[in-house]
């Protein structure tokens, strides 16, 4: 099966296509959705602080129209990238993660980090250039481990304070320099729940614009330790049952894959998809 959706560095004084804008406020939307004819687009009174050619949709070209600041559209509204992943159709949420990971980029990465002076996007390559020090910037990714912690048919599930109520989830951080994707695992897991892992068994990975995760995602044992939640990070950590869950996070995410293909796993059933 081939793809809608493919990333592209596209020129943009070529004119026509999709457009999709971003302000702080979120995307722009109307009632057929996030993606507008360019030309359209760009004749409405929006403050431009960038424009990117980000890919193919259904084999026409797509742009991101970065804002300073959001305005008001008529017969259009602003809406964050994580109601269009709860809502919206898979392919349109994943040009905009892409978008919004290009535009984050880009805003944040206008002036050298060595000397300060103002980049140029480099035509046909997703990178911003300094020329005095020959230096280019690249889109940021930020690798995050997550894992499910196995005790037979028991799994470790924790709360963060930001949870909405009552949802628990998979342990999850971010890999600092010098460690592995394991040992950033074991260190994560001690950190917010003092428990020791064995087995550690990849799982798959997920892009997690929110705002530039590469979720690495695996399962692990448990192997010692009582659970110790950590101050500040962890409301609440439990063994659940698999016969008997707590509200779980959003179908898409990787954390619930993790959790879902466990238990189909414990009870025989077919096991899910990873959604892309
Ligand atoms: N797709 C999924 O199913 C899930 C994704 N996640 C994502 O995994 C990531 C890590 O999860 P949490 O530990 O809960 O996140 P977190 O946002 O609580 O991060 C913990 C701490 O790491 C530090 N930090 C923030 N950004 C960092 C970076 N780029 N590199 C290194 N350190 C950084 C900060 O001190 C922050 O307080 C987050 O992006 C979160 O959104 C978390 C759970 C489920
Ligand atoms: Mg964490
Ligand atoms: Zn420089």
């Amino acid at each position: 099966m081939t793809s809608r959706w493919t990333t592209a560095v596209l020129d943009t004084d070529q004119p026509g296509g999709w457009a999709v804008a971003r302000s702080p406020e979120g995307f722009l939307f109307d009632d057929n959705g996030a993606l507008f004819p360019r030309e359209w687009l760009k004749r409405q009174d929006l403050s431009i602080l960038a424009e990117h050619g980000i890919g193919h949709l259904d084999g026409e070209p797509v742009y991101l129209l970065e804002l300073r600041s959001h305005s008001d559209v008529p017969g259009c509204n602003w809406k964050g990238l994580r109601a269009f992943m709860l809502e919206g159709d898979h392919t349109v949420y994943k040009v905009l993660g892409y978008a919004a990971q290009i535009g984050t980029w880009a805003r944040e990465h206008r002036f050298c980090g060595n000397c300060g002076q103002a980049m140029i996007q480099v035509p046909r390559e997703r990178a911003m250039y300094c020329e005095p020090c020959d230096l280019r910037s690249y889109p940021r990714i930020s690798p995050s481990m997550i894992v499910l912690v196995t005790r037979g048919d028991e799994v470790l599930l924790a709360r963060s304070p930001r949870f909405v109520t009552g949802v628990y989830s998979t342990l999850a951080g971010f890999a600092e320099p010098g460690e592995s994707a394991e040992d950033c695992l074991i260190r994560e897991v001690r950190e917010e729940v003092q428990i020791e892992v064995k087995n550690i068994q990849y799982m798959g990975s997920q892009c997690w614009p929110f705002p530039h995760s590469m979720m690495l995602g695996f399962h692990a044992e448990y192997a010692g330790g009582e659970i110790v939640c950590q101050e500040d990070e962890i409301e609440d950590a439990q063994w659940f049952n698999v016969h008997e869950l707590p509200p779980l996070p959003a179908s898409r995410s990787i954390a619930r894959y993790l959790i879902d293909v466990y238990v189909a796993r414990r009870l025989g059933h077919a096991e899910p998809v990873l959604p892309g």
